[in-house]
């Protein structure tokens, strides 16, 4: 698989008065892709700090981070924050723990925002259909309606945040980071606030979004969340302190089996770790 993002020696410290707190530590990784990567460790172990500097969101003190998509393959530190914000809108799709939807738009609204955003090149194709005019708004709700429909949102498109269930909400707030099919989706614990069904609910989706050819990465406490990665990936005090990727076994028939191989894996994996 073709490499998407490679990342080398990246910290990043804080200071409490002149003790340093390197809460990402000389961290080297690379992404293929089309995977999908999960980032586990311990709460305060840097995961999050990690992911902010992957999406631009933050500046590193030391290292790089690389999209082998980005013009030239620079790094993030040599871009101003103009580009940095460009690159990001077009190419990188976010979600939060806590969905930040816009109470006073409808779901359908809410999903369709990135695309007023986007502006690409005079006569670049793209599978939304930027543009104006009634073909372009006609192409612009059937997409919007088709992944309401394919995810469970069909009947809601209309509603307000409000009058969704949290799942519901998070689904939605997936959809609207990911209508402009960006290359690579960021999730910080994107199913911290959800009970167990909508947390499959969810998953589910990032796993069909991921098949579809979405590059994923992914922050989680979880462990149902984390087998439904291709691998894990674990951080102490700042540092990827070791790596588990799930190979496929003979013996697996069924979806639960694959799943309990996996569960039972990573348990053992985290349980060398002092989880
Ligand atoms: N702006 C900041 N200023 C100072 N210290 C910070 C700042 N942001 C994060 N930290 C510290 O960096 C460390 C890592 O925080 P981070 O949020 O990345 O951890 P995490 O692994 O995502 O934790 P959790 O699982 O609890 O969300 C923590 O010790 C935190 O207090």
């Amino acid at each position: 698989m073709e490499k998407l993002l490679e990342i080398k020696n990246l910290t990043k410290k804080y200071y409490e008065g002149t003790t340093e707190n390197r809460v990402v530590d000389n961290v080297s990784m690379e992404v293929k892709k089309g995977e999908f990567v999960v980032i586990m460790g311990a709460s305060g172990s840097g995961k999050t700090s990690l992911l902010h500097l992957i999406a631009g969101i933050d500046t590193c003190d030391e290292g790089t981070v690389k999209y082998s998509i980005c013009p030239e393959g620079e790094g993030f530190g040599h871009m101003g924050e103009k580009a940095k914000a460009l690159f990001r809108r077009t190419n990188i799709g976010i979600v939060f723990q806590q969905q930040c939807l816009i109470p006073d738009l409808t779901v359908y609204e809410n999903i369709m925002l990135p695309m007023m955003l986007v502006r690409r090149p005079t006569g670049e194709k793209s599978h939304v259909g930027h543009g104006r005019g009634q073909d372009f708004r006609a192409s612009r709700k059937e997409t919007i309606f088709n992944l309401c429909s394919q995810f469970g949102l069909k009947e809601h498109v209309s509603k307000y945040p409000s009058q969704l269930s949290g799942g519901q909400q998070q689904r939605a707030a997936i959809l609207r980071s990911v209508i402009n099919k960006p290359p690579i989706l960021l999730c910080d614990e994107p199913t911290g606030s959800l009970n167990s069904a909508q947390t499959e609910l969810v998953m589910d989706l990032l796993n069909e979004l991921n098949r579809q050819g979405q590059t994923i990465i992914l922050v989680t406490h979880d462990m149902k969340v984390a087998i439904r990665g291709e691998r894990v990936v674990y951080i102490e005090d700042g540092r990827v302190e070791g790596e588990l990727k799930f190979e496929k076994n003979e013996y697996e028939e069924t979806e639960q089996e694959r799943r309990n191989d996996r569960e039972q894996k990573l348990m053992s994996f985290l349980g060398k770790r002092g989880w």
